[in-house]
């Protein structure tokens, strides 16, 4: 479900273990989100921070529970009905489609009609600064290009929930901030947006901190404290 007048219900992430055969990468991570927040989750390469995102979003088998209200999220398919959006890692575009055609696949997939989704993604190619860049494949693109692309295309999803892996891992000063306030931006328009990142500046920008370290969850900021 994604919808223009959000009324996300809160975000439950209870005791949720991610397993690799013997690695736990995620050591039963209990945290919950509300409407309107913007929270990171930071933690040294390997802490198991895309593994809660990708746990969150129903992509990975998990122990424990992950709700949206009160739903539960069981798979990547119905995580994404609840609307549940990812801006995933290293922006997974396919190289041989265009920016546009990037963006316009998965809104046209949970059946936004043609002239909605064109529409959504022309205002988030501009919303990033590449309303020019629509036509050009994706593997035209540089890297930094490539990761405004993937933000823009987890902006025109309009999910209730935002995972943002990493999103401004690749950008220069200006374009991390033009990231990080459309984030800002979805978490007021209600969605709960979560955001992995490496960068203290970045989520020093977020309302709230949570900290993985092998696995293990610490609340470092809560948000609205
Ligand atoms: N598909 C996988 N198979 C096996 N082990 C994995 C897999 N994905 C991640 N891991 C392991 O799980 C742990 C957590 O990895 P994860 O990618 O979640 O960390 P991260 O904090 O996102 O790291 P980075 O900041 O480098 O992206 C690491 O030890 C990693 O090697």
């Amino acid at each position: 479900m994604a919808d223009d007048d959000l009324e996300t219900p809160p975000l439950v992430i209870d005791a949720v273990t991610v397993r690799y055969g013997d690695t736990v990468a995620v050591d039963a991570a209990s945290f919950d989100a509300y409407a309107g927040e913007f929270i990171a989750v930071t933690g040294h390469s390997g802490a198991g921070k895309s593994s809660l995102l990708w746990a969150i979003a129903g992509a990975v088998t998990a122990e424990g529970a992950v709700r949206l209200g009160d739903d539960l999220v069981t798979d990547r398919s119905q995580g994404a009905g609840l609307g549940i959006e990812v801006i995933p890692q290293g922006s997974a575009l396919a190289v041989l489609l265009t920016a546009q055609e990037n963006l316009e696949l998965p809104l046209l997939a949970r059946g936004i009609p043609a002239q909605e989704a064109r529409h959504r993604v022309q205002e988030a190619l501009a919303s990033v600064g590449l309303e020019e860049s629509g036509s050009h494949l994706a593997e035209e693109l540089s890297g930094g290009q490539q990761q405004r692309v993937a933000v823009a295309r987890g902006l025109a999803l309009r999910g209730r929930v935002l995972l943002a892996d990493e999103p401004t891992s690749e950008l220069d000063h200006d374009n991390r901030e033009k990231v990080l306030a459309l984030l800002r931006a979805e978490a007021q328009r209600g969605a709960i947006v979560v955001m992995a990142t490496h960068d203290p500046e970045a989520a020093a920008q977020a309302d709230g901190e949570i900290r993985l370290d092998d696995g293990h969850l610490e609340t470092v900021r809560v948000p609205r404290s």
